[in-house]
């Protein structure tokens, strides 16, 4: 047991504390200030004496409490021993301004003054830190400021004394117990106020766990300063010189306030759990008093806290050890990080982070940060990569998954069939030197039988075969694969191709959804330093497939977002897609180089018009037209109706679609480029003709079920016909012209109306249905052609007169609210004025299109195989097409060629002879001009 040594007094000035504040060693307290005039003479009188002192330098005073009514100065209880001092305490002061020197405690506490908080005046606080216990041998002086003579305590721990031990054990479970019911009540309804984040609950368990023996007496302080009790027990630790006796003071403390706090639960918790003499359940209390000593064994021993803020063990001075739980989670996310095979640049990272990580606390908010980050580079499939299908029948195979999947896209199909050779070539080469490699660097392998001399004169011979390694290595095929961007119009199919792509390879396949993607992190991800920092939509797609060489679809990347304040998301789809740069993309969030060169990228658009250029052109583009109803009614027969009908539960034998139906289905309520509709549509069929089987089954009578879908039917399932015809209901009249679309968006073709007409006026030009500035310009183009030509067309009477002086005219196309735009109009518009100048009627099933020059050339426009499949649909007969335009026509389906009788002109005059055989027949061949 200890006996303390006194050494040589000191004089220091006193800061005299009233309940509830006192200062303990190790702990840290703000005293009010306010009308403290001793407390400002104090730290006049410091600086005075040191007008120069450094900020930094430490400031100490004497922190000492008011005496209290029931202890004597050197902390007895009075009640239980007269001893001395009875009468005289009995009227203390407890406004420390106006204490006397009868008023101070005999014991305190030399604290650093570590700074003054807060903004007014009238609320500032000096913040102590409690650093020794001393005895306060005499007060020297009273005003304006106490000074006391102070002698120092020395602590005595006898660390063979086997009752201490004990007690100081006691004294760390009570602790813990104590921790572990205030974080219990706190999660309990209706719980005390006693309330305990987690964070600091834990940086407690680990602080108590930490202290040994010698440190008893620290324990004991901290642990008085941290629960609820009265003054006079903080005065009577205070007191407690012997180590011993402190032990006993705190002890008693705890078990009050533990007894205190499992009362107060009892209501709470015997309704729920089983009942006990504590009122808690017992399980529950034994589990985290387990968890407590658990973790204390693996906690072991710490040293105190050097510099840290003193009875905070979270604090960022005290060394921090994590517990069993996070070397478990730290050991873990290694063995991931080694199971990742990493790169050597990851790898280099992790291991960076790994040791920041552990040298980490948990508690801080900067440990889940690193940990997510590790775990992330942890799920990056670095270098794990699936076997591609690759052997002699791959190609067979892949045709034969094209096909089965895919009705008719034969150029799409010959396209991907190609890619897979190339890769398959490079597979075979990149293997064949790789076993090139291997056997040089085993014959370079030192032999154990050779010695020493043998092989250094061998090294000699050798040298030449490492610089061949070299070559070979360089002579490795790089696996760059291009990048294929199918465009066309919705349903199809640009998806299911890609997936097909991914089955015949055997690869993993991942679909990213590019549309309405705004902001450049998305696909980056977020900079570490972000709040919930995520890696982007490319990290997290290698995640989720776990290999490094999928297939990923980059869905609808025209409807990528443009550059705004957020970024530019396509310029962030530029270093994905190229493949001379895409082996070192970097991740804002994972901030290390990914190779993306093995991954197969496949990106899908309805139009090309919105794809940045520099992204277009990093792409190799294959278009996909509509289909026409005969590869329509194919697709349906082959894939779409076997599809619904499994679907739908019923079986090939349950209903039947025949081909009328089908392209009345097709013709009657679908129109689109696409077959999602169709494939709906079919749906429907399927549906309706289930319940109807399985009610006929439910009522006995499947010997009346029919499952021949009949026409009659398809009014019934899918209502009235939602498109009819266009060009049935239109007839021939002067001005109206049938003239050609192709749809940017979407890339459908189409016919459309143009439908001029005139009145008496001043040569005015009307336009509307919503008309671009090139289509308005290609309507001025025909009318200043047909007015320069109006003698010669037999317009008018003579050379000089101006067929537009009494008239003005109104060129119109509907659908009015569509915005149209495109110079294939031209030979449209000049055929439809020329029509109404001379009342002449075109039939609506002679279609045109094509833009005109000054000089009445006839030049191509694009689009054509979407214009005459949507022709061809629309029940146009014949088409008249720019000469410039003959060689597209071998794109075009052989159903569509064969539907449709298709002309080329090269010039108006030509085209007038087409339209109006009879009278300009001759004129077309630029002799004779007869009048209309
Ligand atoms: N040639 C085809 N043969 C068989 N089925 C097809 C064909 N074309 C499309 N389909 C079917 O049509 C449906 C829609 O196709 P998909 O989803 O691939 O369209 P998409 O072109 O990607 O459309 P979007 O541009 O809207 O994304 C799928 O069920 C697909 O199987």
């Amino acid at each position: 047991m200890g006996k303390p040594q006194s050494k040589g007094a000191v004089v220091l000035p006193l800061i005299p504390l009233a309940p509830p504040f006192a200062v303990l060693p190790t702990t840290s307290v703000k005293v009010p200030i306010a009308n403290r005039a001793d407390v400002a003479a104090i730290l006049a009188k410091i600086y005075s004496i040191s007008p120069t002192a450094k900020p930094d330098a430490a400031i100490t005073v004497v922190c000492v409490p008011l005496c209290s009514k029931q202890l004597s100065k050197d902390g007895r209880l009075l009640i239980e021993g007269n001893e001395g001092n009875n009468g005289e305490n009995s009227d203390y002061e407890s406004d420390p301004v106006n204490a006397s020197t009868r008023d101070i405690f005999g014991y305190g506490c030399i604290a650093k003054v570590s700074g003054v908080q807060g903004r007014r005046a009238g609320d500032l606080s000096l913040v102590l830190e409690g650093l020794e216990r001393v005895k306060v041998v005499n007060i020297v002086q009273e005003r304006p400021y106490f000074e006391g003579e102070l002698e120092p305590v020395e602590e005595f721990i006898d660390m063979a004394n086997s009752e201490l031990g004990d007690q100081f054990q006691l004294l760390k479970q009570l602790s813990r117990e104590l921790l572990a019911l205030v974080r219990l009540s706190s999660i309990l309804p209706r719980s005390p106020s006693v309330s305990l984040s987690p964070i600091v609950a834990r940086r407690l368990e680990v602080y108590i766990a930490r202290k040994d023996l010698s440190e008893a007496g620290v324990l004991a302080d901290f642990m008085t300063n941290v629960v609820d009790c009265t003054h006079e027990e903080r005065l009577r630790v205070l007191a407690s010189v012997d180590i011993k006796e402190r032990l006993d003071r705190t002890i008693e403390i705890l078990q009050r306030q533990i007894s205190t706090i499992q009362g107060s639960t009892r209501i709470t918790v015997t309704s729920t759990t089983i009942p006990s003499s504590t009122g808690i359940d017992l399980d529950q209390l034994r589990r985290l008093q387990q968890e407590a000593l658990r973790r204390r064994g693996a906690i072991g021993s710490g040293k105190s806290m050097p510099g840290g803020f003193p009875g905070f063990p979270g604090s960022p001075g005290s060394p921090s050890q994590s517990g069993e739980e996070e070397a478990n989670e730290v050991d873990e996310l290694k063995k991931r990080l080694q199971d990742a095979k990493l790169s050597p640049d990851a790898d280099k990272v992790a291991q960076r982070e790994l040791q920041r990580l552990q040298k980490m606390n948990p508690a801080q908010a900067e440990y889940q940060v690193c940990r997510n980050y590790l775990e992330n580079l942890a799920e990056i499939p670095w270098t794990k990569t699936t076997v591609d299908l690759l052997d002699t029948k791959t190609l067979v195979k892949a045709k034969k998954q094209l096909d089965d999947d895919h009705y008719g896209l034969d150029k799409i199909k010959k396209r991907l069939l190609e890619y897979l050779a190339v890769l398959k070539l490079k597979e075979q080469a990149n293997k064949t030197i790789d076993e090139q490699i291997r056997a040089l660097t085993d014959a370079n392998a030192p032999d154990d039988q050779k010695d020493e001399k043998e092989e250094a004169e061998e090294r000699q011979a050798k040298e030449p075969t490492e610089a061949e390694t070299r070559l070979l290595e360089k002579k490795r095929m790089v696996d760059k694969s291009p990048i294929l961007l199918l465009v066309g119009p919705p349903g199809t199919g640009k998806t299911s191709l890609a997936k097909s792509v991914a089955t015949a390879l055997g690869r993993k396949f991942h679909r990213i959804s590019l549309g309405g993607v705004r902001d450049e992190a998305e696909i980056r991800g977020h900079r570490r330093t972000y709040v919930a920092a995520m890696p982007g939509l490319i990290v997290n797609g290698l995640k989720k497939v776990g290999v490094a060489n999928p297939v990923f679809l980059l869905d609808e990347i025209d409807k990528l977002g443009v550059s705004n304040y957020n970024g530019d998301p396509s310029a962030a789809m530029l270093e994905v897609l190229d493949p001379e740069q895409n082996h070192t993309f970097t991740d804002h969030y994972v901030n290390i180089p990914i190779d993306l060169s093995k991954v197969l990228f496949i990106a899908t658009a309805n139009s090309l018009d919105t794809i940045p250029p520099p992204l277009l052109d990093r792409m190799e583009t294959i278009q996909l037209s509509g289909y026409t109803t005969l590869e329509k009614r194919n697709i349906a027969e082959r894939h779409l109706i076997p599809k619904q009908i499994t679907t739908n539960g019923l079986r090939d034998e349950n209903i039947d679609i025949p081909t009328d139906v089908l392209d009345k289905i097709i013709t009657s309520y679908t129109r689109e480029s696409g077959v999602r509709n169709l494939e709906r549509e079919i749906g429907s069929v399927c549906r309706s003709k289930a319940v109807e089987y399985a009610t006929a089954k439910d009522t006995n009578t499947l010997p009346a079920y029919n499952p021949i879908v009949t026409l009659n039917d398809l009014d019934a399932i899918l209502g009235i016909e939602r498109f009819t015809e266009e060009l049935t209901e239109q007839q021939s009249r002067p001005g109206v012209i049938t003239g050609l679309v192709a749809y940017s968006t979407g890339g459908q073709g189409s016919i459309l109306f143009i439908e001029i007409a005139d009145m008496p006026g001043r040569g005015n030009v009307q336009l509307t249905g919503t008309l671009g500035d090139v289509l308005k310009e290609s309507v001025g183009v025909a009318l200043s052609w047909v007015r320069s030509h109006a003698f010669e067309l037999g317009l008018t009477a003579s050379d000089n007169e101006n067929i537009m002086r009494d008239r003005s005219i109104h060129v119109h196309c509907p659908s009015g609210a569509i915005p149209k735009d495109g110079p294939s109009a031209g030979l449209a518009h000049t055929i439809a004025l020329i029509s109404l100048f001379s009342g002449k009627p075109v039939p609506p099933t002679l279609a045109m299109t094509g833009e005109v020059s000054l000089r009445g050339r006839v030049l191509p426009v694009g689009g054509i195989k979407e214009k005459l499949i949507g022709a061809l649909r629309a029940g146009v007969e014949r088409v008249l097409l720019p000469e410039g335009n003959r060689k597209d026509i071998r794109d075009v389906p052989q159903e569509v060629k064969d539907g449709l009788r298709i002309e080329f002109v090269g010039g108006i005059w030509e085209g007038l002879a087409k339209v109006w055989p009879e009278r300009w027949e001759t004129a077309a061949l630029g002799h004779v001009m007869p009048r209309l």
